[in-house]
């Protein structure tokens, strides 16, 4: 459904106000090719209607000659921004900057996050944009999750289709995707709800059993056929099963990166207004498909990068597994039990 630039103008004054923009603030909008085109003139609208100096910064596209998938989060780590300290320098000059291109797990991101700059990340199309707008509730669930991983030494992830899996904590701190940066040196992703951490590093242990239904992410398809995956030492050091495990063993291997197979980051899905079937209705490039990282209840498992964390593993291959059914346990409290979220007086 197409969404009328009132409405987006109006999405936009919401996150902003959430992100708590005052009138004289500096806001740089971080485009490429990929920009969608309403997303930024609402964001232009909005942003100067709130009495913003509103910049852009439009940088060349990059990566085409090593990506297989068109997708934002599919080659990570280097970025426009590499090396261009010109741009850096701008941003980090800003109070927000409205990421309308991807620069998720790059290391200048952090870079400019250490400035005091507040990042939004906003790449899924204007129509999921307004339909999963975040909320002070939003906010509220995703910070008592991530306080509950902030404090646990393990968390476990155990599923009947098999899952089984031990994952040490306390490396890396619990970071909070609720869709809107509303304190100084803070990056989100909007739309989301779900909060992550990193598994202690060359920790991870156990096996992840994907079953009919889980999400592979870039590759946007349900799994068909079951997929097994052996985690040892912090690595997936197998991964076998069916056609939907040939198909992600042959893209990986493309990155001929052994870091791409380290367990990345761990969590589980607490926004309510996402739904597991939606990426079954947009076509395979219409989204990032956020609502499967976001539904209430999965459990996001994910190999790869880990910078994103404090980590120093930069690789350009980044998978994201949304799996249903799982139940998540801190320190053996239940968060989520096969697949149903838990309400925090719920947990035992
Ligand atoms: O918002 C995001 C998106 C992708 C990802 O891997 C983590 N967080």
């Amino acid at each position: 459904m197409s969404v009328s630039d009132a409405d987006m103008v109006r999405a936009w004054t919401h996150v902003l106000t959430l992100s708590k923009l005052k009138p004289g603030d500096t806001v740089t909008l971080l485009t490429s090719a990929n920009t969608h085109p309403q997303t930024l003139q609402t964001a232009r609208i909005a942003a100067g209607m709130m009495g913003a100096v509103v910049n852009r910064l439009d940088l060349a596209p990059m990566n085409a000659e090593h990506a297989h998938s068109r997708d934002s989060l599919a080659y990570l780590g280097t970025t426009p921004l590499t090396g261009n300290r010109a741009a850096i320098a701008a941003l980090k000059e800003s109070d927000i900057v409205l990421d309308l291109m991807t620069l998720l797990f790059s290391p200048e991101q952090a870079e400019i996050l250490e400035s005091g700059t507040r990042i939004l990340l906003a790449v899924e199309p204007p129509e999921v944009l307004v339909r999963l707008l975040p909320s002070l509730e939003d906010k509220a669930r995703v910070a008592a999750a991530a306080a509950l991983m902030a404090d646990a030494r393990e968390m476990t992830v155990t599923s009947a289709a098999g899952t089984d899996l031990r994952l040490p904590l306390g490396e890396f701190p619990a970071i909070q995707e609720y869709g809107f940066v509303d304190e100084p040196g803070r990056w989100d992703h909007w739309p989301s709800g779900f909060g992550l951490t990193f598994p202690n590093e060359r920790k991870a242990e156990g096996r992840v059993v994907l079953e009919r239904g889980d999400i592979l992410l870039p590759m946007k398809s349900y799994v068909t056929d079951r997929v097994e995956m052996t985690v040892e030492k912090g690595y997936v050091t197998s991964i076998t099963g069916g056609i939907d495990a040939d198909l992600l063993n042959d893209y990986m291997e493309v990155f001929a990166d052994p870091e791409a197979y380290a367990v990345s980051h761990v969590g589980w899905g607490l926004q309510k207004r996402a739904r597991w079937s939606t990426l079954g209705l947009y076509d395979r490039e219409g989204t990032i498909g956020m609502d499967a990282r976001a539904f209430a209840g999965n459990f996001l498992f994910s190999m790869g990068p880990n910078n994103e964390g404090g980590g120093s593993r930069t690789t350009a291959c980044h998978i994201d597994i949304p799996m249903r059914n799982c139940t998540v346990r801190l320190d053996g409290r239940e968060v989520v039990r096969a697949g149903q979220l838990l309400e925090q007086e719920e947990t035992v």
